[in-house]
């Protein structure tokens, strides 16, 4: 800025949730919160032009400062000092209660446009959603339009596919986007050809990301039951899905780093160890239409108590 002393505060807007690191470095702020800001560089000190000061003044204003320049004429102003300098990245972790997770295609953008008020794109082809979509789910949809109880946030995120985490399809980016949610939602697509498989694709893929990531509790929506294909095999589906993982696997290591702020990855070698059957059961597997609107309330009813346990979760302990 070059305004002199009366140089603007320049305020830059970004997202909410975005965190701001140096370069290569620290991590400066978390920006989750409406209204957060952080100072990253203070402005430099403003010139005086003295010029046109009479010489007494001059004078006063050259004693106070070393830092004094003269024009071709003599003339005299001081300088100002330069602004501090900084390079910074800029993450966006998006701030949501519940991300929404599953294959290309199983759909996930459909589900958050059944269920809120967002409209994202919607497509026969994978890798329709690039970018997080977000979406406020209500309270209790049995109170009405819009009355709601307790409200949430709800991420629908980019497909994902097997070896996202090395880099694959999308990559493995935007699962940071996970790393705020209370609550997850496997999406799967029951007409595909092995959705049990492409479930625990998902599943592992979350696992070499963010093993904390299977700690959190989880719901899995077997979508398109509309589809004959898929209502045959409903039972049986429900059934398998539901066996994959433990009942009550809450070992020492699980849940304390809920939701881990930490910037690294969070691989520990008894992690290594573990597979998907180590960590926690769904707490619900739900068949739904969610482009038909079939098994949506159970669906919601789900979700909130999720939600519920996740907040008894975070309550501070005695
Ligand atoms: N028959 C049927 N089709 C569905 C259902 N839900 C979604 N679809 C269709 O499946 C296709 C993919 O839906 P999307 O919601 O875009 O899927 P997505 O999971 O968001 O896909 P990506 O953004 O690519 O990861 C679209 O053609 C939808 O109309 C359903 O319940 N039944
Ligand atoms: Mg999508």
């Amino acid at each position: 800025m070059h305004n002199g002393s009366a140089g603007e505060t320049l305020r830059i807007p970004v997202p909410v949730g975005t965190v701001v690191r140096r370069k290569k470095g620290s991590v400066l702020a978390d920006l989750a919160h409406p209204g957060d800001e952080v100072l990253v560089a203070r402005g430099g000190q403003g010139g005086i032009s003295l010029i046109d000061a009479p010489d007494y003044k001059r004078g006063k204003a050259m004693a106070l400062s070393p830092n004094v320049m003269r024009d071709v004429t003599d003339k005299v102003l001081t300088h100002g000092q330069p602004g501090e300098e900084i390079s910074l990245e800029l993450i966006l972790r998006v701030v949501a209660d519940v991300g929404l997770v599953g294959l290309p295609n199983a759909g996930k953008s459909t589900l958050l446009s059944a269920i809120t008020l967002a409209r994202p794109d919607i497509a026969d082809y994978p890798f329709t959603t690039l970018m997080p979509n977000l979406g406020r789910l209500g309270g209790d949809p049995t109170l009405g339009a819009l009355q709601f109880s307790s409200g949430a946030t709800l991420a629908d995120l980019p497909g994902l596919i097997e070896g996202a985490h090395l880099g694959k399809g999308l990559g493995r980016n935007f699962l940071r986007h996970l790393r705020r949610t209370r609550v997850i939602v496997h999406v799967v697509d029951a007409a595909a050809d092995d959705p049990v498989n492409n479930y625990k694709i998902v599943r592992e893929e979350l696992r070499m990301y963010n093993p904390k990531y299977l700690e959190r509790p989880y719901v899995v929506v077997l979508n398109k039951i509309d589809l004959p294909k898929a209502q045959d095999r409903l039972s049986s589906l429900a059934l398998e899905i539901s066996s994959v993982g433990c009942g009550e696997c809450h070992d020492k290591n699980a849940s304390k780093g809920k939701l881990n702020e930490n910037f690294n990855r969070h691989h520990t070698s008894e992690d290594d160890d573990k597979e998907l059957g180590d960590y926690p059961r769904p707490q619900a597997v739900i068949g739904a239409s969610v482009l038909r609107h079939i098994g949506i309330d159970e669906m919601l009813k789900e979700i909130r108590t999720a939600l519920e346990k996740c907040s008894d979760h975070m309550l501070p302990g005695p």
